[in-house]
């Protein structure tokens, strides 16, 4: 059931603990015991296994649920494809769909539209991407502006797991596994091939998505950092069970599939699972939680250090997607240019801001719901005011502190095309460049080498 705008959601309950294998009962006993496929289940329930890793994938990386349920996933009408679809969702990044550009691009912040129209389903749009969805190797960033619950109808992502980084409004979502309510300021995963549906319950609401092909997000390893630091475990929060089981008639599946969408209907809401029990869950993640490493003495570290999720490719220390944060820290660097330096990087890195006037590499331009994108070896860095204002800033050697801001990229090995509505868009800016040309010389070399050179 669809929540009305500015409703108060209802208190939830969580499981905590990324990785953990969790079981859950809406109902006191409607788990089986010691199987999973009982001849009849408790209470009369279907048993349903949904993977979310081949059945043969090693048992530390094998991801999959039992879901209880009262009537099975199978239980509806036939797929037909979506009318109408929506446009500017892509999946497969190929020449005919989208552009190859070495631009440093940026964009404002998008209007959320007003006038209710489109839900979550409708309000994403595709920014850029890489790779193939069938061929399950890629990923999608996509951003969104919505205004309207889903009502009536889920969304089943076949192509991969979304991890949905809210900027404007909270998202209650609803999923087979239970319910969760995500803030600005949290992420929140949804594991490829889980319905769920997503109600506003502050009204108009946008953020980013990041969407992966072929892998599953986890967290980085900590290597020298040692046993504790950047995201813990116990900090991701999963659903408990909930269901409903009232005679829905006309109730849409839209199934996402090979980048397109296709919709389903039947008589009964799919979030009709009783009890659970699995590792293959969706799950919340309040950014605040985050324990952040930085330099203590000199330079400027690597953005990795503050990876909260990786999805791993083959090639070990390589992201098919990171998703790094840039959160409130304390900069104590001596003799040190503080903010991020100039680079071209064999990775492709794309920005958003979810709260805070500026980002600390940007004194200008890159506002909250606004975003940027740095593809491999496309140089950028401080922007000339922060430059300027670096080197001449007489407290250079002081404690400061980086409060009020969070910025967030998904960085990838991938390099991303782009979808030519996003490069067309009255919220590009179109004068990024600008924001580096005012860089000037500030060489001074001894005069002595000068006439050296010059003889
Ligand atoms: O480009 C950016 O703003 C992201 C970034 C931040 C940083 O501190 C170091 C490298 C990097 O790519
Ligand atoms: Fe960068």
């Amino acid at each position: 059931m669809a929540m009305e705008e500015e409703q108060t959601p209802p208190e939830l309950r969580y499981l905590s603990g990324l990785g953990n294998t969790f079981t859950s009962e809406a109902v006191p006993g409607s788990l089986p015991v010691g199987q999973n496929n009982p001849l009849v289940c408790p209470l009369g329930l279907y048993a349903e296994q949904l993977s979310g890793t081949s059945f043969t994938t090693p048992r530390a990386r094998n991801l999959r649920t039992w879901l209880y349920r009262i009537k099975p996933s199978v239980t509806h009408e036939p797929f037909y494809p979506r009318n109408p679809t929506n446009e500017r969702l892509v999946g497969e990044f190929d020449r005919t769909t989208t552009v190859a550009t070495p631009t440093q691009l940026r964009w404002r912040p998008a209007d959320v539209p007003l006038h209710p129209g489109l839900d979550f389903i409708d309000g994403l749009y595709t920014v850029c991407g890489a790779g193939s969805s069938c061929l399950r190797h890629g990923y999608a960033i996509h951003m969104y502006a919505a205004n309207k619950p889903m009502d009536g109808c889920s969304l089943c992502n076949a192509d991969g797991d979304f991890l949905i980084v809210p900027q404007q409004g909270r998202l209650f979502i609803t999923t087979e596994c239970g319910r969760l309510l995500v803030s600005p300021g949290e992420i929140v995963v949804i594991p490829q091939g889980l319905r769920f549906a997503v109600d506003l319950p502050d009204g108009p609401s946008r953020g980013y998505v990041s969407e992966i092909f072929g892998a599953h997000f986890q967290l980085p390893d900590l290597g020298p950092i040692g046993a504790n630091g950047l995201a813990s475990p116990r900090d991701f929060l999963s659903p408990t069970a909930w269901f409903e089981q009232e005679h829905h008639p006309g109730y849409t599946i839209v199934h996402k599939y090979g980048g397109e969408l296709f919709s389903a209907t039947q008589d009964f809401s799919p979030f009709n699972v009783v009890a659970w029990h699995g590792n293959y869950v969706p799950y919340k993640y309040d950014l605040s939680k985050f324990c952040p490493f930085n330099t203590v003495l000199l330079d400027h570290g690597d953005p990795s250090v503050n990876t909260v999720l990786t999805a791993p490719t083959d090639k070990p220390g390589v992201a098919l997607l990171d998703f790094v944060i840039f959160p409130p820290r304390w900069l104590v660097a001596e003799n040190t240019f503080r903010p991020p330096y100039y680079h071209r990087n064999c990775m492709s890195e794309f920005m958003g801001l979810i709260y805070g006037i500026e980002y600390e590499a940007k004194a200008d331009g890159f506002l909250p719901g606004g975003a940027s994108l740095h593809s491999c070896m496309t140089p950028h860095g401080p922007d000339t005011k922060t430059y300027e204002a670096t080197i001449s800033r007489a407290a250079a050697n002081e404690p400061s502190r980086l409060s009020g801001t969070l910025a967030f990229m998904f960085e990838s090995w991938l390099i991303p095309r782009v979808c030519p509505w996003a490069l067309d868009s009255p919220c590009r800016d179109l004068d990024y460049y600008q924001c580096w040309i005012g860089l000037k010389s500030h060489f001074s070399p001894p005069a002595a080498a000068v006439d050296d050179e010059n003889e």
